[in-house]
């Protein structure tokens, strides 16, 4: 079985080592040449990893037909490249074909999850199905083989099982299930959350009000997950609070790291100045904005978040919003 990952960054890298640890046969695809040949050359993906061995059966490639012929696409480039990437491979595709989806967020311009991105813009007998692998894994702790276990969801359950047996090792266990809405939305929302997380490191708060960002960003993402037809007990999962844990407490978080400069300088300007990171939580606090004000969804801190992107609100004056709101809006 011929694994081709699509984007040699950070995680494309890390799972594409999973899998050469796993012996499988698995190829790199990076439109970046410095970073395909240090993978090639010198068994290191330096921009990321620094100094890290990568395993030396992973090699990677410029060349995008290689996915003709692959059982398995991976797909781990960021969420506004998805859908055109999946337009380039639709040609090389053979019939059939699982399409893993690694990205955590939304279609920019149409707010849909990458699962459905991925069904439209793939020709229909070219897909046997999406596979979501996702949950709390940052690369830099695959990559030096941490324990780390995520999920992989499908409405085909059985290709959930087909991307477990393939990516499962003593260091990466994969659990699977088919819950794709709150899933996704889960590994979507955690990131708004870490942003919030970051700014309120940055502002100086502790561990108490971490606490109270986990534990009330968890209701908003069940509100809004639930809204839209996800199972409240995926939240209770790898997805959700699994997700929301490692990505609101670690310092691998770009998510956790965008906020914390925005809250020590108390402004967005530095962040929208000179940010180069994939920041997925950036874009995504737009969208859950755009979508929960339509739909009535109250989402207090997603809110903060977005005026203080978008509309240059001040970090030092969200806790007041927050914690002086009216409390008959709080039932639970
Ligand atoms: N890094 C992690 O720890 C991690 C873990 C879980 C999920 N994810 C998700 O994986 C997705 C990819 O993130 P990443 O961390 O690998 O990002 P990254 O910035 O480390 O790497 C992204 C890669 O995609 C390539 N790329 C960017 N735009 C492209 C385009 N338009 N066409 C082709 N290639 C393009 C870049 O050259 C780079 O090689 C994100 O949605 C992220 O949320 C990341
Ligand atoms: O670096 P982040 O904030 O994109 O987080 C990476 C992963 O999503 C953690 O599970």
């Amino acid at each position: 079985m011929r694994t081709v990952i699509i984007g040699s960054g950070s995680w494309g890298t890390a799972l594409g080592q999973v899998l050469a640890d796993n012996q499988q046969d698995v190829i790199v695809y990076g439109r970046n040449e410095a970073e395909v040949s240090d993978i090639n050359e010198n068994h290191h993906n330096t921009k990321y990893f620094k100094e890290t061995e990568l395993n030396p059966l992973l090699t990677a490639t410029r060349d995008l037909s290689v996915v003709a012929g692959a059982d398995f696409v991976l797909l781990a480039v960021p969420t506004i490249a998805i859908e055109d990437m999946c337009k380039k491979i639709n040609e090389y595709l053979k019939p059939n074909t699982i399409v893993i989806n690694v990205s955590k967020g939304f279609h920019p311009e149409t707010n849909e999850r990458m699962s459905d991105v991925i069904r439209r813009s793939i020709s229909l007998e070219k897909l046997s199905s999406v596979v979501s692998l996702i949950g709390p894994s940052h690369a830099e702790e695959v990559v030096i083989r941490q324990l780390t276990t995520i999920d992989a969801i499908s409405l085909k359950i059985e290709d959930a099982r087909k991307v477990q047996t393939l990516f499962s090792n003593r260091y990466f266990r994969i659990y699977t299930g088919s819950d794709e809405i709150g899933s996704e939305l889960g590994a979507a929302l955690k990131n708004v959350m870490a942003i919030a997380s970051g700014i309120l490191s940055g502002l100086g708060y502790q561990d108490n009000t971490r606490a109270a960002l986990i534990t009330r960003g968890l209701q908003e993402m069940v509100r809004y997950g639930t809204f839209f037809g996800g199972q409240e007990r995926t939240f209770m999962g790898l997805t959700g609070i699994g997700d929301l844990i490692v990505t609101c407490t670690s310092k691998h978080s770009r998510n956790f790291e965008c906020g914390y400069q925005i809250g020590q300088e108390n402004t967005v300007e530095n962040f929208w100045a000179n940010n180069t990171k994939t920041v997925e939580g950036v874009r995504t606090a737009k969208i859950v904005h755009r979508v929960a004000e339509k739909n009535h969804i109250s989402m207090p801190i997603c809110e903060e978040v977005y005026q203080i992107l978008y509309n240059h609100k001040k970090p030092d004056t969200c806790a007041d919003s927050l914690m002086l709101r009216d409390l008959k809006e709080e039932f639970r």
